[in-house]
């Protein structure tokens, strides 16, 4: 379905868009953001896109708000599309009773327990629908080079989604991903909830540390966490304590077990390039993601700039 641009907002030279639109695959409207950098209006050439996948409780303003990836964005020529995390008002009986699950929590899965079917479609909006209706729609973007990024829950999307549909993303990166979810209590419960108790297999098919395992050929992936402790280029040392103090709640918590997501990748070759950076003394929060913004776009920009 076409797009209504509800607002156009000036953004590091660029523009950035508020757009809605009616989404089949989620059963309602999805509200969106997307940012046109300055080159997209001054070239005939078409941009690449960089998809950001915002985290629970998020909508697409968050991250175009306080993300901050419009400023390398803007630079590199690289347009940025926010989308929501969720369907919104589905009626679905339990959808607004926690943050961790349904709306704000649709984990970028296809559900497959009832209720959820009726529009909790998140994998094949984010992979297919809203992809196929901006390109169609914004003829000056570049439908060939698309990139993933995302933060937490979105971090954990944008790893498995790069995962599972090789060469359809040039590159991904995440912040503070969500990187083993069967085995975290965020995703036992979204998992749970989406998929049935007894669906194991299914739960592995969106888990980025299983989904590593499978994957032919070289990966080069950065990652951020703020924590305490430095891990570089798959050279994994596992605290025996995690850090106290500052930091991430959610890391010290188990919900994100990013050493789990390197080992996984180490131990499946050599060829296999995960650069967990620890960053000290940040939170999970928006002040993480401004800070290392500028990094991430430059990491998609390696690759969807390349050729
Ligand atoms: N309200 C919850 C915490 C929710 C939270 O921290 N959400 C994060 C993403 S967490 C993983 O997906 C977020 O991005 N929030 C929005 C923001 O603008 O910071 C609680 O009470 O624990």
């Amino acid at each position: 379905m076409p797009f209504e641009t509800t607002a156009t907002i000036a953004s590091f030279g660029g523009k950035l868009l508020k757009l809605a639109h009616k989404a089949t695959s989620t059963s309602c409207e999805m509200k969106l953001n997307l940012y046109l950098p300055p080159q997209s209006s001054s070239s005939d050439k078409k941009i690449p896109v960089l998809f950001y996948l915002a985290g629970l409780t998020c909508t697409g303003d968050n991250g175009a708000e306080k993300g901050f990836l419009q400023h390398a964005a803007s630079k590199k020529g690289i347009a940025v599309v926010y989308p929501d995390t969720s369907p919104r008002g589905l009626q679905v009986e339990g959808e607004d009773v926690a943050y961790d699950f349904g709306s704000g929590a649709g984990f970028y899965v296809d559900a497959t327990k009832e209720p959820w079917t009726k529009g909790y479609k998140m994998y094949t909006y984010i992979t297919e629908e809203l992809p196929k209706a901006l390109f169609e729609s914004f003829k000056q973007l570049d439908g060939s080079r698309m990139s993933i990024t995302g933060h937490s829950m979105g971090g954990h999307g944008a790893l498995t989604i790069f995962l599972k549909n090789p060469g359809k993303y040039r590159s991904v990166s995440a912040f503070a991903p969500i990187s083993n979810p069967i085995n975290c209590p965020w995703g036992e419960k979204a998992f749970k909830g989406y998929f049935g108790e007894d669906q194991q297999q299914k739960w592995k098919e969106h888990d980025a540390s299983e989904l590593v395992k499978q994957w032919k050929g070289p990966l080069d992936i950065l990652i951020d966490v703020p924590q305490t402790t430095i891990y570089f280029n798959s050279q994994l040392t596992i605290p025996s304590h995690p850090a106290q103090g500052t930091g991430d709640n959610f890391y010290k918590q188990g919900q994100l077990l990013p050493e789990n997501f390197v080992k996984a990748a180490k131990e499946s070759g050599d060829d296999k390039k995960v650069e967990l950076r620890m960053q000290p003394d940040y939170d999970h929060s928006y002040f993480f993601i401004s800070t290392f913004a500028d990094d991430h776009v430059e990491h998609a920009a390696k690759h969807l700039l390349a050729w």
